[in-house]
Order: C-alpha cells, then structure tokens, then sequence
C-alpha cells in the first residue's frame, strides 16, 4: 500500500472530557479551545444534549434525574460528534438550565481540526466514549465540587438551596457514584484539580496544538 502524502490532512482529534458535575471539566474544555487559534478548535458540551422538559409542568421539571444517561439526547450527541468528524456542520441543540428546556434556536457550529466533547457522562457510554482518540477525567474532592455547585446554581441556574440540597442527595451524589466515577477507569488521562493543573494542561496544549497544526 502506497504511504499517504505528508501534506494529507488527519481527521480531527475528538477529546473526551468527564468528571464530575462542578470538577472543573469546562474550565479545562474552555482552556485547551483557548491554547488553540480561533478556527482550530470547537467545544461540544453534553449539557446542551439534555431532553428538553417541555411536556412537564415547571414545578416536576426540578425533579427529574438529570444524572442518569436517560435524561440527554446521546444518540444526537453521537451523530453530531460524527457528522463533525466527517467535515459538515452541526446545529446544536440550546439547553437552558432555569427551565430545563431547550431554546428555540440551536447554534450552528463548523467542522475544525480539534473536537473537545465535555459532560460528566461523555465516558460512561461506551458508544459515544468510542468515538474520542484521547479520553480525560477532571478529577476533584467532592467536597471542593459541592460549594462550586452549589455557588453556581444559586448565583446562575435560578436555585434556591433547599432545591440543590435536594437534588444532590436524591440524583446527584448517587449519580455520580453509579454513573460518573466508574467511567473513570476508561481514561488515558485523569487531570486532580483541573484548571489550576498547569503541568496537565501544558502537556495537554501541546499536544493538541501539534494536532491542530496537522490537521486533526
Ligand atoms: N481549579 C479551580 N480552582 C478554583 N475554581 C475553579 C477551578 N476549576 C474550576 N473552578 C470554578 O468552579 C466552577 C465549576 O467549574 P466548571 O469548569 O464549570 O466545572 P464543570 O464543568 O466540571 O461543572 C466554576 O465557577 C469555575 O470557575
Ligand atoms: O435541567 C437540568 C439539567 C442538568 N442539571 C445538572 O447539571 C449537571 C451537569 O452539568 P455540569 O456543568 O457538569 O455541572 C448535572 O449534575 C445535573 O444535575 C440540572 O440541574 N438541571
């Protein structure tokens, strides 16, 4: 078989990126998107995949289990991280998080040489875990988690605390202890305190912005 041309393109490097909720996940997403040029890199968040809830009256929207896999849209999640990998674009779906409902705009996002797929259950499916080249875990004490959430859905989400109290006892904590955590073991990577991690991140800017470089 004839080697391929050194100029030939590589198909874009898909980055999986999990953790639990509050880890630090998006800040490590965001920070690699930023280490590359504008163009070179796109951010696919499973939290825009969640179901939208519309069907529900607003007060039963609050308790639904938005930590178990039922609750998001993999399999659109999985044919957009693949239409992107092929070179076309997407419209991704809006999630808004204070009434558990999609917008009625989605946003269109193009095909680039760097996919960063983010969600505290991007490895816990193995379809859609099958899909990244490099597969990390954003690895944070639950403790420094929980006041990061709980600052976060009161000051953005529209929360009050008795809700996030309980939504953490009744989905979130034993979410994650089902779900979230084993997908640990399926990481190349795992990455203690995410964002503040400057030896982690800096292996990982190179190594993404050499890919991006190449293409993919
Ligand atoms: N290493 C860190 N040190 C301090 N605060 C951080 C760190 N990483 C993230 N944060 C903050 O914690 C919150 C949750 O981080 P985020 O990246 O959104 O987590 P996730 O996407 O995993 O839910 C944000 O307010 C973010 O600014
Ligand atoms: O309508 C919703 C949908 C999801 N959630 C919570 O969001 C987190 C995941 O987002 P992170 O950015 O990774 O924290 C998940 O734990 C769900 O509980 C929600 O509260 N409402």
């Amino acid at each position: 078989m004839e080697a391929s041309p050194k100029s030939a393109k590589r198909p874009p490097l898909i980055l999986g990126i999990a953790g639990g909720s509050g880890s630090g996940k998006s800040t490590v997403a965001k920070a690699v998107l930023e280490a590359l040029t504008p163009g070179q890199g796109i951010l696919l968040q499973q939290d825009h995949y969640y179901r939208p809830q519309s069907h529900l009256p607003e007060r039963e929207r609050a308790s639904v289990n938005y930590d178990h896999p039922d609750a998001l849209e993999l399999d659109l999640m999985m044919a957009h991280v693949d239409a992107l990998r092929s070179g076309e674009p997407i419209v991704r779906p809006t999630y808004d998080f204070a009434t558990h409902d999609r917008l009625k705009e989605g946003l269109r996002l193009e095909p680039a040489p760097v996919i960063v797929v983010e969600g505290i259950l991007v490895l816990a499916d193995e379809r859609l875990r099958s899909r990244f080249e490099v597969k990390l875990y954003v690895d944070t004490d639950s403790d420094i988690r929980l006041m990061r959430r709980i600052r976060r859905d009161l000051e953005h989400r529209g929360r009050t605390f008795a809700q996030v109290r309980q939504q953490y006892y009744e989905s979130v904590r034993p979410m994650h202890m089902a779900f979230v955590e084993p997908s640990k073991r399926f990481a190349d990577i795992i990455i203690p305190e995410g964002g503040q991690n400057r030896v982690a991140l800096d292996f990982l800017f190179s190594f993404v912005r050499q890919r991006a470089a190449e293409g993919g």
